[in-house]
């Protein structure tokens, strides 16, 4: 009698779409992995049989920008690992990576340890995570590189927004980007100039502006080119590879293209809040509408950038997509009641980003479903190391797979 693999699956009948190629197939997974891409394929013993006939396999979804339970702004996003996770999973996403954010000068190690203790007992889908440098340090450069060669992480993050929490200055970012480029590490960004945005933000509340609009009004769209700019020349600077996460306006969009024109290696990563909609929500008059909206940097108040950012995922001018979930109940928004410097920042996005890259990108006819492949996983999984691990359906990939009508 033929051994019976435990967990195995024929799925049948469908179409195998990957980010350069779209063929009929079956697919057979065993223990976690496909061990057979091709047409009449026959079920191993025992296995389960999905009919996909009519129906795509898709690549799971990589989210390569996540904040799972992340203490922020004097409370703590609502998604944690397992219903963050669980979550993703139900919208089409088999993977995250997720950003260990320490408080300035504590360990990087303890806080990557932090992010593993919360993580590893409650997280449903696969996942990774990327280090957040909030200050440098005499042992920034040292516990970089043991987290490069001993802990496997391959990129960090730097914050140019929230002065006086998680901003770093230009001289620390750079010492950074130097280190990351030694260590073969991919540097990440969120670009917006914070010292101005809290100019701005004292000069509005000093106007009387307390609610989210003010939120929109301190963060002008040029504040975010300035500093995507000014992340891609240090990163051009220290010769290091850029990952610009949250492109948020036309201008940030542009600065990438700029630089990639010059032979740049910098990627974009919109969110699908900026593919979905735009900054008219932060004068919509229930506050709590409103609040729900703030994210930095803000949605765009140009309702023409939505259909923009899609556009230049389409042409290649941006590369991948992400969510930034980090949630908070209204409960939490309403911290800032009297003052939207206090609403704490974020939105959701993990389980709608799949369904929404298909509504505004293929259903619209923009993208093909191989460019709707590459913008959701095959990218993610090419730029962080783990393709063709993750990211392609072929033999010996994860069986990491998702089929839609
Ligand atoms: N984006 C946002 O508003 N919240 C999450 C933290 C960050 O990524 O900036
Ligand atoms: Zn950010
Ligand atoms: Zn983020």
């Amino acid at each position: 009698m033929p051994a019976v693999t435990k967990g195995a699956l024929l799925i049948k009948g469908g179409r195998v779409v990957n980010d350069d190629s779209m063929f009929d197939a079956d697919v057979v997974v065993e223990n976690g992995i496909i061990t057979q891409v091709g047409k009449g394929l026959q079920a191993p013993s025992g296995a389960r049989v999905i009919d996909a006939t009519g129906k795509l396999i898709l690549p799971g979804g990589i989210d390569p920008h996540t904040h799972m339970q992340l203490p922020f702004m004097g409370t703590t996003a609502v998604d944690d690992f397992y219903e963050g996770t669980k979550a993703a999973l139900a919208g089409g996403t088999t993977m995250i990576i997720d950003f260990v954010i320490p408080q300035p000068g504590d360990s990087l190690l303890k806080a990557y340890e932090t992010w593993r203790g919360w993580a590893d007992p409650k997280v449903c889908c696969d996942y990774a995570l990327s280090v957040a440098i909030t200050k440098w340090t005499d042992k920034t450069a040292s516990e970089m590189a043991t987290l490069t060669n001993e802990k496997g992480i391959n990129s960090f993050k730097f914050f140019m927004a929230y002065k006086n929490v998680f901003m770093v200055r230009d001289d620390e970012m750079f010492r950074a980007f130097q280190e990351c480029r030694k260590l073969g590490a991919l540097a990440r960004v969120h670009a917006e100039n914070g010292d101005v945005i809290f100019e701005k933000q004292q000069s509005l509340l000093e106007l009387g502006v307390t609610g989210p609009e003010g939120h929109t009004q301190s963060r002008p769209e040029e504040l975010e080119a300035e500093a995507t700019n000014r992340a891609c020349v240090l990163a051009s600077q220290a010769n290091c590879p850029l990952y610009v996460v949250h492109v948020m306006s036309k201008g940030a969009a542009e600065k990438i293209a700029e630089h990639r024109q010059k032979g740049a290696i910098v990627f974009g990563e919109p969110i699908a809040a900026g593919l979905a909609t735009d900054g008219s929500n932060y004068f919509h008059t229930c506050w709590r509408h409103a609040a729900a909206h703030v994210l930095s940097p803000p949605l765009s108040h140009d309702p023409t950038t939505p259909g923009a950012l899609m556009d230049l995922l389409a042409s290649g001018q941006l590369h991948l997509t992400a969510t930034d979930n980090c949630t908070f109940k209204s409960e939490q928004k309403a911290m800032g009641k009297d003052d939207f410097t206090k609403i704490p920042n974020g939105v959701n996005g993990v389980e709608d980003r799949m369904s929404v890259v298909w509504e505004k990108g293929v259903h619209s006819g923009k993208l093909d479903p191989m460019r709707f492949v590459a913008i959701t996983s095959s990218t993610a999984a090419k730029i962080f190391n783990i393709y063709p691990q993750k990211g392609r359906i072929a033999v010996g990939s994860d069986a990491d797979l998702v089929v839609v009508e």
